[in-house]
């Protein structure tokens, strides 16, 4: 880079950081300011207010006086909050104010210099934009186009002109470290040294080095449905995080980030990418699991199995269990959108018959009992024709009568009194106490009608399994399904149907406050969970993210044909990612073949040495990973992952490694909440979403790895390698490993 210009730019950028300081001390004051008469307020709120309670009037009056009082307060701590978060944005610019520089000539216009960073900075004495934010319209060339013609969108048309410099910059804590000037993509130099660094125990933002192909998904708006199919470690997480803030910043005015929600695979998962759109000036969407909003509603019906435990069974159990047949084809149907079907003609049909409710009794006592329920419901509400409506209209009838029956037992409570010869209270008093007994007796009854309960959704979900509803080759699948709910529990894939039909009966309790879902690792969600999800939020337009090369539950297999058709009457677009960012191009070039078919997958990042395969006797295992981990440490790698097949092998994998290792190591588990760096050993399928410098496969033995099912498990294993991939196993190697190393 010529001398002269590096001068130029670096007395430019500490003119920046000159200004921006200044602006930091003016808000540093400003907020101080704030702050103080925020707490001065909060100390005098009750000086301020005229409290009078010697009428209705007055006491009306002095509600009014707080509810003023309170509004000032609360105006007063948001100026202070803007401030505040005012000030964070311009600590975070004072580090490294803007990353690149594009020299734009709009056509007729002359040539500006865009300076692009985290966030904007105005002079506020000119008001000029001394830094676009990277989200600006603006801001897009940099992302799209190398130097020549170039034209970018704005909300009122397209603006075109000629881009006549594309310039990167290194800078860290305030000084400018390194420059390139690309003529081609986004610097190859910048990303290459992005790409180089370790994995870190939190997902960082890639705004500086965001490639085109991943910025045409950040800024699309133009689908209400957007599916993304990206190959393993091409930035799909990355894109989802970086579209919500691009989102959060092109709908500033009506889109906040609880609007939004993140379906991730696991709590580790969540954890992980926690710190991107705080590290971006943005509060953290909504984040969430399938399994969480399972949990939600499964509370105290029925003992509900997890995903886990069941991926476990599925793993581990295979061909020794005789039921392990019939488990799959239940998993195959109940998954299927044909099953939901099903479910909806099964919902159908309980308008006219079928309906199961549990009584309500007292003490053994039946207050109302099941058939009474059945009567109403059926004669006396027959001509309700929607199941929710009608429920409803059930429910209050049973509200009436219990508060009959209750009555009645508080006259029988205040007679009792009243004949007792000893009771020394008075008549009021007698009263008061035969009530409020009733009304703690009648209490549960009472929750029990306000919460539906005395819908048995089990009963009537049991029941769907029994002939007429069941096709005669799912006889067996019926009968297994009923024998786990009687013993009070359920499969997993009985959960979503269950759900479904229970909210068929109620009304789907729908979340209208999201505009905003998306959905990450999608592939291994089954076609009917996400017409569940789709259903849930009527309102949310939807990013889709997944791979299907990584699919390792055992649902019905997805295609995003099939997604795109839950989605009709809506704007569906589907884009690919084919570059991979995270691993070298030995260990693309590896785990590429391990696929049935492999796929054009493009390594983009950097070289290193070959993944290595190495066979070792069983019970010499633990020794010989535990030279691999301190190897790979001494060769730099900081995170190291000892990815087994299921939760039993990486129990027996720790305990083994532990008493080898003089380092400490962690056991990820389903219940891990938090991520840390150093080593790790972990189900593959925990490790979804995850990277690591190195990964070791513990034991990738023809005995673990066998059959097809597991090479998509195996894929995602490997997949999580940065710069080291080590492949260990016992007895003859996996068939679904490469012939050849490389
Ligand atoms: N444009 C980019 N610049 C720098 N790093 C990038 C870029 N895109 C992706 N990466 C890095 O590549 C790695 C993989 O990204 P990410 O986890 O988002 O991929 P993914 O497609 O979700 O992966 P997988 O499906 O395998 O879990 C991350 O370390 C991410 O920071």
């Amino acid at each position: 880079m010529d001398e002269h210009v590096w001068e130029l730019e670096t007395e430019r950028l500490e003119q920046m950081a000159q200004q921006i300081k200044r602006e930091m001390e003016k808000l540093g004051k400003v907020v101080e300011h704030r702050q103080s008469e925020a707490l001065e307020i909060r100390r005098n709120f009750w000086d301020e207010v005229t409290v009078n309670t010697s009428d209705y009037t007055e006491i009306a009056e002095t509600a009014a006086s707080i509810r003023q009082q309170q509004a000032i307060l609360s105006e007063q701590e948001r100026h202070y909050q803007q401030a505040e978060q005012g000030l964070k944005k311009l600590a975070k610019l004072e580090v490294a104010p803007y990353f690149a520089r594009v020299d734009f000539a709009e056509e007729g216009m002359s040539k500006e210099e865009i300076y692009i960073g985290i966030g904007s900075f105005v002079d506020e004495d000119t008001h000029a934009l001394l830094i676009y934010d990277w989200r600006a319209p603006i801001s897009s060339l940099f992302y799209d186009f190398t130097p020549g013609p170039a034209q970018y969108q704005t909300p009122i048309g397209e603006i075109k002109g000629q881009l006549s410099l594309k310039r990167q910059f290194l800078i860290k804590q305030g000084k400018l470290e390194n420059m390139f000037d690309t003529g081609i993509q986004i610097g190859d130099e910048m990303l290459q040294m992005m790409l180089a660094k370790n994995a870190h125990e939190k997902m960082s933002h890639i705004v500086t080095s965001i490639q085109q192909e991943q910025n045409q998904i950040i800024r699309d708006e133009e689908h209400d449905i957007l599916i993304v199919q990206g190959a393993a470690g091409s930035g799909k997480t990355s894109v989802a995080l970086q579209r919500v803030a691009y989102l959060l910043y092109r709908f500033r005015n009506s889109l906040r980030s609880d609007n939004m929600v993140l379906f991730s695979p696991n709590s580790i998962f969540n954890d992980y990418v926690s710190n991107v759109l705080p590290e971006l000036g943005e509060a953290n969407l909504l984040q969430t699991t399938f399994q969480e909003h399972i949990e939600q509603q499964f509370e105290k019906v029925v003992q509900v199995e997890d995903n886990y435990d069941q991926l476990e069974y599925l793993l581990g159990v295979k061909e020794s269990d005789p039921n392990y047949k019939i488990r799959l084809k239940g998993i195959e149907w109940k998954t299927s959108l044909s099953f939901m079907k099903r479910v909806d003609d099964y919902a159908e049909q309980l308008t006219k018959e079928g309906m199961l409710f549990h009584p309500f009794v007292l003490r053994e006592r039946v207050l109302i009992s099941e058939e009474q329920m059945q009567t109403i419901f059926y004669e006396q509400l027959a001509q309700e024709a929607w199941l929710p409506t009608r429920v409803s209209r059930l429910q209050q009838w049973i509200v009436a009568e219990l508060q009959k029956w209750e009555r009645r037992i508080q006259k029988r409570f205040y007679r009792k009194l009243r004949e007792n010869p000893r009771y020394m209270g008075t008549e009021s008093e007698m009263k008061t106490q035969s009530e409020q007994r009733a009304t703690r007796i009648f209490d549960p009854l009472r929750r029990q009608a306000n919460q539906l309960d005395f819908l048995n959704v089990v009963g009537m979900y049991q029941r769907f399994f029994t002939a007429p509803h069941l096709p005669s080759d799912y006889a067996a699948v019926g009968l297994h399904t009923i024998d786990r709910l009687s013993a009070g529990q359920m499969f997993f894939e009985d959960a979503t149907p269950y759900m479904y039909l229970k909210q068929r009966m109620i009304g789907m309790d729908t979340i209208n406050q999201i505009r905003h879902v998306i959905i990450d690792e999608a592939q291994d969600y089954s076609p009917f969970q996400l017409e569940y999800i789709r259903k849930l939020f009527p309102r949310a337009k939807f990013t889709i993210l997944g791979d299907l090369n990584q699919g390792i539950f055992y649902a019905n297999r997805q295609s995003y044909e099939q997604i795109e058709g839950l989605f009709v009457d809506q704007q569906v677009g589907i884009r690919k990612m084919m570059k991979s960012y995270r691993s070298t191009a030995e260990i693309v070039n590896f785990t590429r073949s391990i696929l049935n078919k492999p796929e054009p997958i493009e390594a983009i990042g950097r070289h290193g040495e070959q993944p290595r395969i190495q066979q070792v006797a069983a019970e010499e295992l633990p020794r010989f990973v535990a030279e691999c981990v301190l190897s790979l440490g001494a060769a730099g790698a900081e995170s190291i992952a000892i990815v087994c097949k299921t939760m039993e092998e990486a129990k027996q994998a720790f305990i083994a490694l532990e008493y080898q290792l003089e380092q400490p190591i962690h056991l990820i588990t389903k219940d891990t909440l938090e991520f840390k760096t150093g080593v790790t050993v972990i189900p593959a399928y925990l490790a979804k979403g995850l990277e690591f410098d190195g990964v070791i496969i513990y034991n990738a033995g023809r005995a673990i790895y066998e059959h097809d099912e597991d090479r998509k498990l195996l894929y995602t294993a490997c997949t999580r390698a940065l710069h080291f991939l080590r492949v260990f196993h016992s007895g003859e190697r996996s068939p679904l490993l490469p012939t050849t190393e490389g």
